[in-house]
């Protein structure tokens, strides 16, 4: 099964809550084409069928932990193969949260051909976050939960960057790049590689 992974272009997005990861996918996906999968989508869409392992899923969510590394691990590695004859790459949103779940990609998908880390600061998360919860329906866009997702990401999904940057494939997104991010030659290059 994973053999239809074997040669996929994978570019993980990391940054905290409300940075700006989905947007900045789905200006990716309209250039590229790359094949856009968020893990808080994933498990959402898995919450709203009402199954007894969403419901599970929704109540840590809510808290703003993380859901246990296989659970998220398996969805995704399932909807990458679902695309895996029509995708050019992809594009891993919200994952790894921690070094761990990087270390466990690797083992059973592979390894990362570009990390893109998507910068904001704390105070500006934070009132996107607020914004978007009046329109989100979301059950962690309100103050007490974005709180802690902020704190996890700090102690937690930081590291991720650190571990990732040793290997050189880490670029990073901010307020400054992210207009004009399509235009930057060393992301160019490496997304529009054929697989
Ligand atoms: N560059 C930006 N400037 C202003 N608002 C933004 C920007 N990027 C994202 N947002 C807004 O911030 C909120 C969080 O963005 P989103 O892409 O959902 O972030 P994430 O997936 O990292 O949580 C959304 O409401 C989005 O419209
Ligand atoms: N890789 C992962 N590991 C564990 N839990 C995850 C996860 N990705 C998402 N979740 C869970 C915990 C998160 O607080 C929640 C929402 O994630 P998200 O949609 O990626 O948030 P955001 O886009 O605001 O950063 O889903
Ligand atoms: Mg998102």
């Amino acid at each position: 099964m994973t053999d239809k992974l074997k040669d996929a272009k994978i570019v993980f997005v990391v940054g905290g809550p409300g940075s700006g990861k989905g947007t900045q996918c789905e200006k990716i996906v309209a250039k590229y084409g790359y094949t856009h999968l968020s893990s808080g989508d994933l498990l959402r869409a898995e919450v709203a069928s009402g199954s007894e392992r969403g419901k599970q899923l929704q109540a840590i969510m809510q808290k703003g932990e993380l859901v246990p590394l296989d659970t998220v691990l398996d969805m995704i590695k399932e909807a990458m193969i679902a695309k895996a004859d029509v995708s050019k790459g992809y594009l891993i949103d919200g994952y790894p949260r921690e070094v761990k779940q990087g270390e466990e990609f690797e083992k059973k998908i592979g390894a990362p051909a570009l990390l893109l880390y998507v910068d904001a600061k704390a105070e500006t998360m934070v009132k996107r976050l607020m914004k978007r919860g009046e329109t989100s329906g979301r059950a962690d866009d309100n103050e007490e939960t974005i709180k802690k997702r902020l704190d996890l990401y700090y102690k937690a999904t930081e590291p991720v960057i650190a571990y990732y940057e040793k290997c050189s494939i880490v670029r990073k997104v901010s307020r400054n790049t992210e207009r004009n991010m399509m235009l930057q030659s060393n992301m160019t290059s490496v997304l529009s590689l054929t697989p």
